[in-house]
């Protein structure tokens, strides 16, 4: 968990632990609503479990009387026609073809057995406890956001790898210990999302690989997919007609004919695609340059995902002999023993990392706490508050008096910082955890604790640096200038989290009520 005092309105500082890496509803929001639906799933697997187990026994039945009956027409039907002689066989023929066949074919078991499977599904479905459609896109958005922010390569991530090419060759840039590969329905479900979106430069990624996968399958069918081989390359040409590559988007298309020769609208879209070859030949390069859609117009955009990729301050920033670590105590009696790491990362803004701000057993007691208090993050939309794709997470505020931990971390604040923390000259404690990819991109605070594995640095766009999430440790800057207006160069973001479960903790500390802690400047500028 990260923790960060800021200082917002015209207000001073943020105070920032990160704690370690919340409710149902917009699942993809947040990595802990992700976790519990492990539980989910296995509920659904018990469920599963019997349904196999009852249809078995109904095959293993079924078994029986075939057996029985094929034994018979082996054995006692193809020998002497005496056997019909015998009334007993006779009788079981006869009771047979009027009853027995009958009995079988219209059992009602199967139907009984699929019944209760759907009733132990729909159950867990009342809860509502099943992500939604909006869920899975949003899932599959992050993951086109983390190829993006970070470079990855889809056909590494297809196989379960991070990679991104450097000098040509793909780089592991994160080993994960536990790794999946994608199917080609995965792929399908991402690139429809994309396509969906009139996106052609993710969808015909993902559906590149969605149709490699599924020819390789052999057109294999899957109870559980929900796409085909020919649902892909249908997409797939549509894709490839979008952007211009007119001779792939035929091709395709004869091969999903292969498939489907009487699909009418195929038909009708090859004549189109052969009409238009000869009208206008294409030119040699098959480069369709296409360019990746920049959906959220961030102008800082490229400094930011170099700062994302880095996921740690630049080197440069080591180089500044006025930058330093030490142990700090900000002559608070309260710290005289226990002096906390201190680490000045920028003096413009000034930006400093306090180490181990609080302890494992403090941070999980803490993401505990906001537990049932998690909701959508939202940002300003003018005078109302609203959800936003730059912002993906979830976050619970915390008052001081919701356990004896929050009012220690603030007095821990005050003793750092000398601030007053007590409301209304502060915020309430808002904990933050994100979601699938989830981001934070970039933004001031004026006026606005974990570790992970990989990604969710904090990055500073102006300033032109980051800080990786460190367990525990808390982030200060100054949002204000000491004239009470918003500092541009604390612009920062909360890269997309790779791998791993992020939670934060902000902390606002107002200007108002500082007033002797931070004084102006003779400065009117500064
Ligand atoms: O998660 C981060 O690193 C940044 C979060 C942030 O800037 C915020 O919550 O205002
Ligand atoms: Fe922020």
């Amino acid at each position: 968990m990260l923790y960060y005092f800021k200082s917002i309105y015209s207000a001073c500082v943020i105070i920032r632990v990160i704690l370690m890496p919340l409710s149902f509803g917009e699942m993809y929001t947040s990595l802990l609503n992700v976790k519990q639906a492990i539980n989910v799933e296995r509920q659904l697997i018990d469920h599963l479990e019997t349904y196999i187990e009852h249809e078995s026994e109904r095959l293993e039945d079924i078994k029986r009387f075939y057996a029985k009956v094929s034994d018979l027409h082996s054995e006692v039907y193809s020998g002497p026609s005496a056997a019909m002689a015998n009334p007993l066989v006779a009788f079981t023929l006869i009771k047979r073809l009027q009853s027995e066949w009958l009995n079988l074919i219209y059992s009602d078991e199967a139907q009984e057995n699929t019944q209760d499977f759907r009733s132990g599904y729909e159950e867990v479905e009342k809860e509502g406890s099943l992500p939604k459609l909006e869920d899975l896109q949003g899932a599959a958005k992050g993951l086109m956001r983390l190829q993006d922010v970070y470079a990855l390569q889809v056909g590494g991530l297809v196989r379960g790898h991070f990679q991104r090419i450097t000098d040509g060759n793909p780089i592991d840039i994160y080993s994960p210990t536990v790794s999946v590969h994608l199917s080609g329905d995965d792929c399908f479900l991402v690139g429809k999302v994309a396509y969906e979106l009139e996106d052609y430069y993710h969808s015909v990624q993902w559906l590149e690989e969605s149709v490699r996968l599924f020819r390789g399958a052999g057109g294999e069918w899957s109870p559980e997919n929900e796409g085909t081989l020919e649902d892909a390359l249908d997409h797939l040409a549509f894709s490839h007609f979008k952007t211009g590559n007119i001779s792939y988007a035929l091709s395709l298309s004869q091969e999903l004919l292969n498939h489907d020769p009487m699909n009418g609208r195929v038909l009708k879209n090859v004549q189109k695609y052969e009409r238009l070859l000869v009208d206008s030949p294409p030119l040699l390069s098959t480069d369709t340059g296409l360019k990746r859609p920049n959906t959220t117009y961030l102008r800082t955009r490229n400094t930011y995902e170099r700062l994302c990729r880095t996921q740690g301050t630049q080197p440069t920033h080591y180089e500044n002999p006025r930058l330093f670590c030490d142990y700090f105590n900000n002559d608070s009696p309260g710290l005289l023993l226990q002096p906390i790491r201190r680490e000045v990362l920028s003096l413009q803004p000034y930006v400093v990392l306090y180490h181990s701000f609080i302890t494992d057993s403090e941070a999980e007691s803490i993401r505990e706490l906001a537990q049932t208090g998690l909701r959508r993050s939202v940002v300003a939309s003018g005078e109302e508050q609203a959800t936003a794709e730059y912002r993906i997470s979830k976050s619970a505020w915390l008052k001081e008096t919701a356990h004896p931990i929050i009012g220690r971390l603030d007095q821990r604040i005050t003793l750092l910082t000398s601030l007053n923390v007590q409301p209304p000259y502060a915020e309430y404690l808002q904990v933050v955890n994100y979601g699938i990819g989830g981001h934070y991109e970039p933004h001031f605070d004026h006026a606005t604790l974990s570790s992970v594995d990989a990604g969710g640095s904090t990055a500073f766009i102006h300033a032109n640096f980051s800080v990786p999430v460190l367990e525990n440790a808390a982030l200060f800057w100054w949002n204000l200038h000491r004239n009470g207006q918003g500092d541009g160069d604390t612009l920062h973001a909360g890269c997309p989290v790779l791998v791993g479960d992020k939670w934060v903790a902000n902390k606002w500390i107002h200007e108002y009520g500082q007033e002797f802690q931070r004084r102006c400047s003779p400065n009117p500028e500064e």
